[in-house]
């Protein structure tokens, strides 16, 4: 992400971010390192081979992920539209992953209901990363904490929210970001304090939140 995504829009000229981060300190949040690369790499430190992916798009971070996991790995992916995986489903083919995707189309939340309500799903995920409507993340949480093994690790995007979740309350904010803001904050408050899971937060991307289930 760029600086200038997070900055409101002027009508001026563009400053330099020391001025920017000058006038607006939580801008300094807003960071650029690689979400897929991040990814990549800790889903081959901790051998990811069963994951589960909220939140799609055109597949960029699924096709980070499916790479990355174990040979014989498999990753169940939700989105509510099928038009943008298919769209990016052609560079998925040609890196030879698309046999280890599962991908749904459809809310996430009644399909985390159907795996908790069979129950043969319970600790089964090595890897979960939520990435869609950010006012449905704890709503995610409630059910994904019953997937994902004893050990293995939730990963949770934009807890940072463009910086704004240290913004003051009069922070000159987009409408989306505004509107979204107290939700992320809420999720940011009840992960600091589950007792299930150990969480690290990183200024990687828009911030990630990694979870690793302890109970
Ligand atoms: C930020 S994009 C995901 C980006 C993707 N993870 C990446 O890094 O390339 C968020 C996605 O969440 C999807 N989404 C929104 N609400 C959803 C829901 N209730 N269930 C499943 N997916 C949803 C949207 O359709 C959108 O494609």
């Amino acid at each position: 992400m760029l600086f200038t995504d997070v900055y409101p829009r002027e009508p001026e000229p563009m400053k330099s971010l020391h001025e920017l981060t000058a006038k607006h300190p939580w801008n300094v949040m807003a960071t650029s390192t690689d979400e897929g690369q991040f990814l990549s790499m800790l889903l081959k430190l901790i051998k990811a081979k069963n994951a589960m992916e909220i939140g799609v798009y055109t597949g960029y971070s699924l096709l980070a992920t499916a790479l990355a996991l174990t040979q014989d790995g498999k990753i169940l992916a939700m989105d509510i539209n099928r038009e943008n995986y298919e769209q990016g489903l052609p560079i998925i083919q040609n890196a030879g992953v698309s046999h280890k995707i599962d991908f749904r189309e459809g809310p996430a939340l009644p399909v985390l209901d159907q795996m908790i309500e069979d129950g043969k799903y319970h600790g089964t995920f090595h890897f979960i990363f939520v990435d869609a409507d950010k006012d449905n993340y704890l709503n995610y949480h409630k059910r994904i904490i019953e997937l994902v093994k004893v050990g293995g690790v939730i990963g949770y995007d934009n807890t940072l929210w463009n910086g704004s979740v240290v913004a003051p309350p009069d922070a000159p904010l987009r409408k989306y970001v505004r509107f979204y803001r107290d939700f992320v904050l809420e999720l940011n408050w009840d992960l600091a304090v589950d007792p299930r899971i150990e969480i690290c937060q990183l200024p990687v991307g828009d911030g990630i939140t990694l979870c690793r289930r302890i109970s």
